[in-house]
């Protein structure tokens, strides 16, 4: 029986070896982690990540072909392919790099330990986002300390999206594996293929070289945010002269060439990949000196700040120019629907700064704790070219926040709402109710495009909608970004 280890269970961890399991019920699989906790919780009937459809399938493998374990050597020590699929950061401290480039200090130590444990031949997998030539690196790691035993490196970068991994995971668009160019490389890239044959049809399971399935995770990354960043930058200007975003992006993606994918207007995008990958992308044309294609890549970014700035400015500067001590409710706080994860997640910055104005906010999402948001709020972020607002804020300022359960609770006796994530549940609230409760004038700041704005407006409502010609009210008070 083939065994596979996974070093990881996280948000690409957990779901893909529980597909791999479900899929291929003749190979073992582990998934191993160094964080206590999270084992447990895989162990559980409360799963350490919330994402649709992944409960049914750990259920229905966990304790026969699918195992949740802490022993991360004795697993990788009995493994036949070894996937790594260990956060790799933005190198936040001092160093070279830093602010840009990918931390690899755990893919590193991961390394370190396959090599340390192995007593036989192995083929690892480079599952984790990396810089291109990372490989090479772990190669050099790997057999330095080799003890004779042989390793094969491959890059199998994973393309799920949260809150459809499983989804992704059944049908992938494509499966992309890289090896080396040689006849064990060939070998161990085939022994990979014959995983994900049980399920992938073969015409969509690449191989290439190993840099260029390095590189083409990082290049899908960069154009599925530039295409984000581009309907964004057309949004501040269809506010300014009347067109509505999301006409213009319908007529954009009529055209064959573009299609109607990732054209969605919004407060920005969210969630570590995108930013650290195009960072990581940045570092590495730096580094080849090629600044002009760097300078380029890193607009996107700028971009996505604009908009997460432009936002926010838009919520002060329609309330009188302040929301010093008004109570604004936060609907959504996830980086999008279907998932608790909450990393770069553009209600941080929104909030930041609205409470960098003095704001009271009540924030409601139904998948983030109160604990997550308040250690959001109160991290320091990394400043690779962040305005001092989005600095960390004190102690006193979270005293500002509350968090609860409801959104009927969070917009009682509210002044304004900001509508940061698109949850299916906040497009069928009962916004008559809402308004009766609300401070008057009564505002809706829809970073999400998802509410009927004629309907709103019938009721009372001052709205804002992302990209869409602007309320009256609205147009005397243009807000500077
Ligand atoms: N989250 C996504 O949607 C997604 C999609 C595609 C690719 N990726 C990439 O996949 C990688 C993993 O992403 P994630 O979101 O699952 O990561 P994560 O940061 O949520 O989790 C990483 C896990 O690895 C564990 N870990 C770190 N070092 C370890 C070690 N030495 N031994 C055992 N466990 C160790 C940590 O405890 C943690 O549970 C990243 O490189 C990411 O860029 C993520
Ligand atoms: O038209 C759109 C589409 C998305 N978003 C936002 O973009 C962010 C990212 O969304 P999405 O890409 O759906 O989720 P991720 O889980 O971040 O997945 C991306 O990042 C992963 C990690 O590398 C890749 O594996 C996936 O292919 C890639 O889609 C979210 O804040 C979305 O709200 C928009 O604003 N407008």
């Amino acid at each position: 029986m083939v065994k596979i280890c996974c070093i990881g269970a996280s948000y690409v961890g957990g779901p893909t070896m529980a597909v791999i399991a479900l899929k291929c019920p003749s190979i073992e699989v582990a998934v191993v982690d160094i964080s206590v906790p999270r084992i447990n919780a895989w162990n559980s009937y409360q799963l350490p990540i919330y994402e649709p459809g992944l409960d049914a399938v750990v259920k229905q493998c966990r304790g026969k072909n699918l195992f949740f374990s802490t022993d991360v050597e004795k697993h990788v020590r009995e493994a036949d392919i070894v996937f790594v699929s260990v956060n790799t950061p933005t190198k936040t401290t001092r160093g070279l790099g830093a602010g840009k480039a990918a931390d690899l200090t755990y893919w590193e130590s991961a390394a370190r330990m396959i090599a340390d444990v192995s007593k036989s031949d192995k083929i690892v997998v480079e599952k984790s986002t990396v810089p291109v030539k990372t490989t090479e690196a772990i190669e050099k790691i790997l057999t330095h300390n080799s003890k004779g035993i042989k390793f094969q490196i491959l890059s199998n970068p994973e393309f799920l999206a949260e809150g459809t991994a499983i989804q992704d995971l059944f049908n992938p668009d494509r499966v992309l594996i890289g090896g080396r160019e040689t006849p064990e490389g060939n070998k161990a890239v085939q022994a990979l293929k014959d995983v994900y044959a049980h399920w992938v049809p073969e015409d969509r399971i690449l191989t290439t070289n190993l840099w260029s399935a390095e590189l083409s995770k990082l290049a899908v990354n960069a154009f599925l945010a530039q295409r984000i960043s581009s309907v964004n930058a057309m949004s501040a200007l269809c506010e300014a002269t009347g067109a509505d975003v999301t006409q213009v992006s319908y007529a954009v993606s009529k055209d064959t060439r573009i299609g109607p994918k990732f054209l969605n207007a919004s407060v920005g995008f969210g969630r570590s990949c995108f930013q650290k990958d195009i960072l990581n992308l940045v570092y590495i044309c730096e580094c080849n000196g090629l600044l002009e294609v760097a300078e380029y890549w890193k607009q996107v970014i700028k971009i996505n700040e604009y908009q997460k700035n432009r936002f926010a400015n838009r919520v002060v500067s329609s309330m009188f120019n302040t929301v010093s001590n008004k109570k604004i409710a936060i609907l959504g706080f996830a980086f999008k629907k279907d998932t608790g994860d909450t990393r770069e997640t553009p209600a941080i910055d929104v909030c930041k700064g609205l409470l960098g104005d003095k704001a009271r906010l009540s924030i409601f999402d139904p998948q983030v704790t109160v604990d997550q948001i308040q250690r959001d709020l109160t991290m320091k972020k990394f400043d690779w070219d962040h305005p001092l607002h989005l600095q960390p804020i004190s102690p006193t300022t979270v005293k500002q926040v509350t968090c609860v359960w409801d959104a009927y609770e969070a917009t009682k006796d509210a002044h304004g709402i900001c509508i940061l994530t698109e949850w299916d549940e906040f497009k069928n609230l009962d916004f008559k109710r809402i308004y009766d409760n609300m401070q008057k004038p009564a505002f809706v700041f829809d970073g999400r495009n998802i509410v009927n704005v004629d309907q709103l407006r019938e009721i009372g409502f001052i709205v804002y909608s992302i990209g869409k010609p602007l309320d009256a009210w609205l147009k005397d008070m243009p807000a500077v970004a």
